[in-house]
């Protein structure tokens, strides 16, 4: 037998295999039971090509073409995307029992290898444990203590702010998204471990020309090396959870990048377990009847002992939380926090700015609350609650440009959404941009209008059950979503009423590019000084 020949049988082997592979793939899909309606797949690949890199596009695409359920082939993996509020009532239902939807995603053995399936919040596969670990962090970041004191270091954070604004003077351009980003940061963990950040100071020292802060070398390292490792961190989940263990662990660029993920990984736990540990023991010196600061550390530590007499109910929710979960609850909060209240900040200012009367609206609404603003503003917890348009806007602009624009969740066990059958397992995507701007929820959906949001005398607004999900729904809503619309209310009051802002660009549209959380990298300003009238 010749070569020649060889290499003729073995390619007609290889494409006989190819065909009968190509065959058995098109049958069982033709086949498939229930089917929804979808673009055919192509095999290996599945859909992959139509929902590309961009899945929020994607997602709309296909909406249009196959309506407001439809599937997809994610590799060879089955997804369901759903683009209608009356559809996703089971995904967003407050039943704990027997919940069709309770968990996040399906088993991913990259998130089993970063620890996050069986432990924290997000990604908890168990969830006798994210039941645990989710009533720990929500009586601390919701609890009124907290909220309280979370004010006045937000206040804090927004005097230096402005200081900088000041110093840096009316001609500067600023990039409103690398400010909101440092605010972000700062107030994330100032109002997590209560220990002063320096992400503002550091960026305004980057700036600046002739005044800097002072800021020590070393604390300046060490907070660098902090928040490198909290983003490398934040971008690990995505990394262990979309590439397959075999490719991570053999292909030889990846494999090191796995690696470097790895330290990072453990870098941050031990530094995280020694903050915890220190925290501790200073709780401990300090005598029972004194009272401590309520910032998140804190909070978490005296959950459930003695020193907190606000105990958490409910069989096996007794216990208080070990450092471990401590570890990983604070690194869930970084991960969650710190991105979509940075970049809702952005789209919200960009909103403002584009519709004066709104900005007027807001002005009003802030001096019926607090009066004269020229005066130091008297921002408390309680007058927070009473900014019911700036509310509005926050929603509105969050209808139209979500944080999260597909959300997931996995079937817990067996169910059917719309009649069609879904089997434990299968990943179901929420579309949000979809719900936001359905024609059947929103009249005239493209625009932005806040006045939808506010209610009438009897209390009562035309919002359609789930159809606005900014923040996710029913018993995994997101349990920082007071936190987070308290400090984007703060932020907007001080800009709003001390400075004259401007888009430097502004016939260009918002910029965002698509991400767990989608990014706005560039919001480019003026900021200046308004006058007070005298
Ligand atoms: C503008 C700011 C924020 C937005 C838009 C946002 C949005 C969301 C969304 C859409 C979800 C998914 C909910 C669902 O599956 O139904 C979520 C979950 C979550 N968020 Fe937020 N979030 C924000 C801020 C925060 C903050 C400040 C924290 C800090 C505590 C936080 C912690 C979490 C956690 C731990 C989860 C997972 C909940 C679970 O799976 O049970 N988020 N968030």
């Amino acid at each position: 037998m010749t070569i020649l020949n060889i290499i003729y049988n073995l390619t007609k082997i290889i494409s006989t295999l190819i065909v009968v592979y190509i065959i058995k793939f098109y049958f069982s899909w033709y086949t498939r039971e229930n089917p929804i309606p979808g673009p055919i797949p192509l095999p290996l690949i599945g859909n992959l090509h139509q929902i590309g890199k961009d899945m929020e596009k994607g997602a709309l695409k296909l909406q249009k073409q196959y309506g407001d359920i439809f599937e997809v082939l994610l590799g060879s993996t089955r997804a369901i995307f759903i683009s209608r509020a009356d559809l996703v009532e089971k995904i967003y239902s407050p039943a704990l029992k027997n919940n069709a939807f309770a968990h996040r995603t399906s088993p991913n053995s990259g998130l089993d290898e970063l620890g996050l399936s069986k432990s924290g919040i997000t990604f908890n596969m168990d969830l006798e444990a994210w039941k645990f670990n989710r009533r720990i962090l929500g009586h601390t970041v919701m609890s009124p203590k907290f909220l309280k004191e979370n004010v006045n270091f937000i206040n804090q954070i927004c005097d230096e702010l402005e200081n900088y604004w000041l110093q840096l003077g009316p001609e500067t351009i600023h990039n409103f998204s690398n400010w909101t980003s440092c605010f972000a940061t700062d107030i994330t963990l100032t109002a997590t471990t209560g220990t002063k950040s320096y992400a503002t100071a550091f960026y305004y020292n980057s700036l600046s020309n002739s005044v800097k802060v002072e800021i020590p070398n070393s604390i300046i390292n060490e907070f660098l090396k902090f928040m490198d490792s909290i983003y490398m961190f934040i971008s690990s989940i995505m990394f262990f959870f979309n590439i397959p263990s075999i490719i991570r662990h053999h292909f030889p660029i990846i494999k090191s990048l796995q690696k470097k993920h790895e330290i990072n990984n453990e870098w941050l736990n031990i530094e995280l377990e020694k903050i915890i540990s220190k925290r501790k023991q200073e709780i401990e010196n300090i005598p029972l009847d004194q009272s401590i600061n309520y910032n998140v550390l804190n909070l978490l530590i005296i959950t459930n002992t003695e020193r907190n007499p606000d105990k958490i109910s409910g069989i096996d929710h007794t216990r208080s939380i070990t450092d471990i979960e401590i570890r990983n609850t604070l690194k869930e909060i970084f991960s969650a926090g710190l991105d979509t209240t940075r970049n809702a900040s952005c789209f919200i200012l960009y909103y403002i700015l584009k519709y004066p009367d709104v900005k007027d609206k807001l002005i009003k609404e802030y001096e019926s609350v607090y009066g004269d603003l020229g005066k130091k503003l008297n921002i408390t917890r309680e007058s927070l609650d009473k900014l019911i348009y700036t509310e509005a806007v926050i929603n509105e602009t969050t209808r139209i440009q979500p944080l999260v624009s597909v959300l997931m969740r996995s079937a817990s066990f067996d169910t059917e959404i719309g009649g069609y059958k879904i089997k434990k397992g299968t990943d179901v995507f929420t579309n949000f941009i979809g719900i936001h701007t359905h024609k059947a929820h929103w009249d005239e959906p493209e625009n932005f209008n806040p006045d939808r949001f506010l209610k009438d005398n009897n209390n009562h607004n035309n919002i359609i059950k789930n159809s606005h999900l900014n923040f996710g729904g029913g018993i995994r809503i997101c349990p920082g979503r007071h936190w987070a619309m308290d400090n984007i209310k703060i932020l907007f009051v001080r800009l709003l009423t001390k400075f004259e802002i401007s888009l430097v660009n502004p016939d260009n549209p918002l910029k965002i590019e698509f991400d767990i959380v989608r990014h706005c990298d560039e919001l480019e300003i003026y900021i200046k000084e308004k006058k007070t009238i005298s």
